[in-house]
């Protein structure tokens, strides 16, 4: 509880001095005012967070969250809940979408266990299970308050543990087969959305099952009755332990002036509930793409943030992010090595 409270509270305004300073140096260099367009705004956001006008983008991990969901029994996903078990390990191989583009990206991968529905210990992951999975929240919360707070403090600790370790630049991504399922919830309640104006194929749902999946979440809503105003119950009623584990790394990174890309539609209810604890965090967060669920529109609506990408994605494990890395690069590189008109020898 004293992480969660101390890490809420640490987050301040971005440094305006130097994104003013940004700003300036963007003005000057050889291109029409504002014409590198978000390039130009990652630069001086990227300014504002570290505080300083030049600064080093290179140093990139994904840590990604796995754990399940007791939910799934309720039909709600279409594939095997081992999967979240046999695919996490295989993030850190770098094997995976969020690997290879990881790979690409050079940038790491971390996975960290936070729940997943297994006794053995998983190859490569750092383990921090709560427990085997979520409760079926069609039936009751989906875990406890403390442990909700909990979820958010590893991921919190985590995060701390990769700034200490060097990284300047941090991409939230998550595994759990059925998480699509607390995420429409998550995205219902904020919005006051019907559940089904929320709900999509998931991981391949079909129309009839995501028909059956928006009832399951109105039930579920229904029955546990989260409280917006408080984000930690919404999360124990309807959330998931790797949701509230990247709301911790959303936070930690907020905390520590570092910037946080999000990823797909289950960190976009990460970034929700984040902003609902210190609406100070959106400051730090680059959105990466817009995923393909029909709950995109809507979370980005309750975000109101923009993201850089429309690429039909819908895969999750922190692939939009680790695409967009590049991108964060280029904003930065253009930033340093582009020449002002003065430079350029401009005399008109
Ligand atoms: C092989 C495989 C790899 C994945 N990697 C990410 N997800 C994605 O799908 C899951 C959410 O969809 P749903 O709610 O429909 O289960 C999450 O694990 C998410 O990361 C995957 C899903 C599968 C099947
Ligand atoms: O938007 C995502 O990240 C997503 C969508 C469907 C399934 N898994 C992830």
């Amino acid at each position: 509880m004293e992480l969660f409270k101390s890490t809420i509270a640490s987050i301040t305004n971005l440094n305006e001095e130097m994104m003013k300073k940004a700003q300036e140096r963007q003005d000057l260099l050889i291109k029409p005012k504002g014409s590198l367009g978000k390039l130009e705004e990652i630069s001086i956001q990227l300014a504002g967070i570290y505080g300083q006008d030049f600064y080093d983008t290179t140093k990139k991990a994904i840590i990604a969250f796995a754990g399940d969901h007791g939910v799934y029994e309720e039909g709600v996903a279409p594939n095997a809940q081992e999967i979240t078990k046999i695919q996490i390990p295989n993030y850190v191989r770098k094997i995976t979408g969020v690997g290879a583009l990881a790979r690409f990206a050079n940038a790491d991968v971390y996975g960290v266990d936070v729940g997943v529905n297994c006794d053995e210990l998983l190859p490569g992951v750092i383990n921090r299970k709560i427990r085997k999975g979520t409760s079926n929240m069609a039936k009751g919360p989906a875990m406890s308050y403390e442990e909700a707070i909990f979820s958010i403090e590893i991921g919190i600790e985590e995060t701390n543990k990769l700034i200490d370790a060097g990284y300047r630049v941090i991409g939230v991504g998550e595994m759990g087969i059925a998480n699509t399922t607390p995420t429409s919830a998550i995205i219902s309640v904020y919005g006051d959305y019907e559940p089904i104006e929320v709900t999509g194929i998931g991981a391949g749902l079909n129309s009839e099952g995501v028909i059956h999946k928006a009832n399951v979440i109105k039930k579920s809503i229904e029955l546990n009755a989260p409280d917006k105003n408080d984000p930690v119950d919404v999360l124990a009623k309807v959330g998931g332990f790797e949701i509230g584990a990247m709301t911790g790394a959303i936070l930690a990174c907020a905390s520590r002036n570092i910037p946080v890309v999000l990823d797909g539609v289950i960190s976009y209810a990460s970034a929700i509930l984040a902003i609902k604890l210190n609406p100070l965090s959106k400051l730090y967060m680059i959105p990466s793409h817009f995923s393909a669920e029909p709950a995109s529109k809507k979370a980005f609506d309750l975000l109101e943030l923009s993201p850089m990408l429309q690429m039909d994605m819908r895969l999750g494990e922190g692939s939009g992010a680790a695409l967009c890395f590049n991108i964060i690069e280029a904003a930065n590189f253009t930033y340093k090595n582009m020449y002002t008109f003065e430079e350029a020898g401009f005399t008109v």
